[in-house]
């Protein structure tokens, strides 16, 4: 086990930070609460700017932890919201499969999250239709879903924060995503620096500079 620079040994070979978005009301923090808590509440209750949860877990026998930022869907947030995008490693657009208008503004908070975020990481994107328990009052098909991503180059899946259908899959599946490019990134790296010894990203190696708006 490495240790950090306190000499404390670390519990982590990577930290992954990615952010929850979408419009307002389409699940992002019933998702995330579900996926942390195993939880779901009926009544609304809208974020005000941004919260965050944190979940341990392995893929690739690498122990991640896996650090969600959930923020607020709604326009008077935005200012506070988009600083969150630039400190992160991948994000996680989200809308509600019965509500049309959500999913079709997914594309300008993919545009915004990519403006935002100027490096690398703005490809690890996953979009996921919310609200799949509901299906009788389905306004966005399966198939939309599946063109839209592919339009983007992201993957799609289905999710219920009430019956907890796709949860784990969705944020494991934005978490390989980052794993993926991050290992790719580290390759390219060390494929230009034959004298590059350290593992850079095998730890919270921090590779995007914190905003003003981080704590
Ligand atoms: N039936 C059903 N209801 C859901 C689901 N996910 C969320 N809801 C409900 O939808 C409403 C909005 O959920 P939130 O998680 O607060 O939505 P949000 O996207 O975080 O909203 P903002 O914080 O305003 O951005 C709440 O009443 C939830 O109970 C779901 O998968 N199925």
């Amino acid at each position: 086990m490495e240790k950090d620079i306190f000499g404390k040994f670390q519990e982590y070979d990577y930290l992954i930070k990615v952010v929850l978005i979408g419009d307002a009301a389409v699940g992002k923090s019933s998702l995330l609460l579900k996926y942390i808590d195993g939880t779901f509440d009926d009544t609304y209750v809208c974020t005000i700017g941004v919260d965050f949860k944190i979940k341990s877990l392995i893929l690739d026998t690498k122990r991640i932890k896996l650090q969600v930022w959930d923020t607020a869907g709604q326009e008077r947030f935005k200012p506070i919201t988009k600083c969150y995008f630039r400190g992160s490693h991948g994000c996680v657009v989200l809308f509600d499969i019965t509500n049309k208008q959500s999913y079709n503004n997914v594309r300008l908070w993919i545009k915004d999250y990519q403006e935002n975020n100027t490096v690398d990481s703005a490809e690890n994107i996953v979009i996921i239709g919310n609200k799949a328990d509901k299906e009788d009052d389905r306004q966005v098909t399966v198939e939309e879903g599946l063109f839209l991503a592919e339009s983007v180059n992201a993957s799609y899946l289905e999710t219920s924060a009430k019956s907890g259908e796709g949860v784990g899959e969705a944020f494991e599946s934005i978490a390989k995503v980052v794993l993926r490019n991050m290992k790719h990134e580290f390759l390219r790296s060390k494929s230009k620096d034959y004298s590059l010894t350290s593992k850079p990203l095998e730890s919270d190696s921090e590779p995007i500079k914190k905003t003003c708006c981080f704590r």
